[in-house]
């Protein structure tokens, strides 16, 4: 066996078959040798793969040891299944030494190539179970899938099984963190948004930075966020990932892969009214989740259900969309671009954005300042009359849709994706949903329109018969009982001039006009509100007029 300080090899026996092992750099390989020491296929893993090193031959599960002698050892390494290598799974193989003596050696230099090679791994980590998400099986999924993986690669964790919504957020944000590398959520995307409200939330507090004032400049977080995907949508999971499956995520947080990701600040005034990461979506999408709630027992399925109840209704809503756009020199959403871990043009936006900044480090926040924003283009206003306006800073791409709601989004440039659906007769919202779903551009629809921007503003137009403080009061009871949503016709008058009955009884005769068009209107919505919801990852927002920052992490 020769050691030098990144070259180690010996001849070892994988079963009954002779091979070369060498560890080099930042690989360890084994080749397989024919009687006359010819090579044969060489199978080779980046140190950075690794999982773990065990003398003996050792199982994970059980975690038992098998027969074995004190020649042997096991490596535990990430293996690609299949889908392009997106699917991850547990690689084992036991390794058979000459002597005792080279065992041990090859344990120790895998084990200091591991400490040297691989700084960047979480030894401690703090873990949210939420045990109601999906198809309620987090806890189950956690205990078989992750836990074992986990203690297989030394990491130890602190599980809290989470008892209300918002127990996740409200931890991060008040209890000692101190000695945790990361938060793992086991959950779908509105369990991810607790955890990343309570991060970026508990950096602001220790920042003394105040979240609600839109030009403040975010202060970087350091603690990373972990996905295990046990939820409905999970799309922050797919779009990041590229697949929905415990084990291939277990492994990413094992080996210590990190994303950054771009999060939409949501302001209403100057009030921060969330943060998003996938959909913030009024109409359709709003409508959906504001009928799905009611149907919760379903699981994941509600949503589908939900969908096939609100496209029925056949609904369409007013409003004025204002929006920055980004530089079109840089990316398109109409470009075919996928965006992967590594992606150019998110590497090159860090660099354009920040040029001094590390851009290997953990999740961290940088806010354009609202300088920067003002200063860099003229805002475009669009007016009318929406199936959907979707706004969207990755993908979203998950099971429903595997290229998502805009296929060529970046995970981490600092820009969005605004799509806007106007008003369009049944089969042809039909046509853009379904495009989802197959190969076919859903933007190339003659009622869809694509953006890539930088902030957006939303406002109803002031014509209609809308009071404020009504209308945010009307929403409020929508967020308590949804069913209002489809009962209640959300309008109210504002006087008694001759004007206002002028322009009341106008509108009237323009709604007879539509309605006359419509093609079905379900029980649930004889009389079609004026007013959708804004849905904000998965929850419900209190307010329709809103203002949207993107903002690279
Ligand atoms: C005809 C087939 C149409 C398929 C249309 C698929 C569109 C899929 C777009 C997916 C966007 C996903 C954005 C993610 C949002 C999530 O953050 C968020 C929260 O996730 P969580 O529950 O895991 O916490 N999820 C959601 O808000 C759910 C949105 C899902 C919308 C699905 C709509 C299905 C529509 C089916 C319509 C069928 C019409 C058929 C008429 C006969
Ligand atoms: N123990 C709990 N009881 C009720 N709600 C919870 C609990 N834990 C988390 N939640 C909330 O449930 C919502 C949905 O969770 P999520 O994990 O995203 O599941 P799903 O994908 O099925 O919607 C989140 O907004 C989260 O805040
Ligand atoms: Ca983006």
């Amino acid at each position: 066996m020769e050691i030098e300080s990144v070259r180690v090899e010996s001849s070892v026996w994988v079963g009954k078959k002779r091979f070369r092992a060498l560890l080099s750099g930042w690989y360890f390989s084994w080749t397989e040798l024919d009687k006359k020491n010819r090579e044969k296929k060489t199978i080779s893993v980046p140190i950075g793969e690794v999982v773990a090193v065990a003398e003996g031959r050792v199982e994970i599960q059980p975690q038992k040891k098998a027969e074995d002698t004190d020649r042997d050892f096991t490596l535990f390494y990430v293996k690609r299944r299949s889908s392009g290598g997106r699917i991850w799974t547990l690689g084992r193989t036991q390794f058979c030494c000459p002597s005792r003596d080279l065992r041990d050696q090859w344990v120790a230099q895998l084990k200091t190539a591991l400490k040297t090679h691989c700084s960047s791994r979480p030894h401690r980590l703090l873990v949210f179970i939420n045990p109601y998400g999906g198809k309620k099986r987090g806890k189950e999924i956690y205990l078989s899938l992750v836990a074992p993986l986990f203690e297989l690669a030394g990491i130890s964790s602190h599980v809290v099984v989470t008892e209300r919504a918002n127990q996740a957020r409200d931890h991060i944000l008040k209890k000692d963190l101190t000695g945790f590398d990361g938060v793992i959520c086991v959950g779908g995307d509105g369990m991810f948004s607790e955890l990343l409200h309570g991060v970026i939330g508990r950096t602001q507090q220790e920042a003394g930075i105040s979240e609600h004032d839109p030009t403040v400049m975010l202060q970087p977080c350091d603690l990373h966020i972990g996905i295990i995907p046990a939820g409905s949508t999970d799309c922050v999971c797919f779009a990041t990932v590229g697949v929905n499956d415990p084990v291939t995520s277990a492994l990413h947080i094992v080996i210590g892969d990190s994303q950054p990701l771009d999060v939409c600040s949501v302001h209403h005034q100057s009030t921060l009214v969330r943060y998003s990461v996938s959909l913030v979506g009024y109409g359709f999408y709003g409508d959906v989740l504001a009928e799905s709630e009611r149907h919760r027992w379903m699981g994941p399925l509600r949503y589908d259900y939900s969908g096939c109840l609100v496209y029925l209704c056949n609904r369409s809503y007013r409003g004025i969309v204002q929006y920055l756009p980004a530089d079109p020199q840089i990316s398109s959403p109409r470009d075919s671009t996928r965006c992967l871990s590594g992606c150019r043009v998110c590497s090159e936006s860090t660099e354009r954005l920040f040029p001094h900044s590390d851009s290997c480090s953990s999740l961290y926040s940088r806010q354009l300042s609202q300088y920067s924003i003002e200063s860099e283009g003229e805002w475009i206003s669009v007016e009318g009359r929406f199936r959907c306006v979707s706004l969207t800073c990755i993908s979203s791409s998950c099971p429903r849709s595997p290229k998502g709601l805009s296929p060529s989004a970046h995970l981490a440039d600092g820009t969005g994706d605004l799509i806007l659906v106007r008003d369009t007769n049944p089969l042809g919202f039909l046509t853009y949903l379904h495009r989802h779903t197959t190969t076919q551009d859903q933007f190339d629809l003659p009622f869809v329109e694509v953006h890539r921007v930088k902030a957006v503003r939303f406002s109803l137009p002031p014509d209609g018969d809308y009071d404020d403080e009504e209308r945010e009061q009307s929403i409020s009871e929508v967020l308590e009982d949804p069913e209002k949503l489809c009962e209640s016709d959300i309008e109210f008058s504002k006087d008694g001039s001759q004007q206002y009955l002028a322009e009341r009884q106008k509108e009237q005769e323009m709604k007879d006009e539509r309605k006359k068009r419509e093609f079905f209107c379900g029980p649930c919505c004889s009389k079609p509100p004026a007013v959708s919801v804004w849905n904000c990852d998965g929850e419900i927002l209190p307010y329709t007029e809103i203002s949207c920052r993107f903002k690279y992490f």
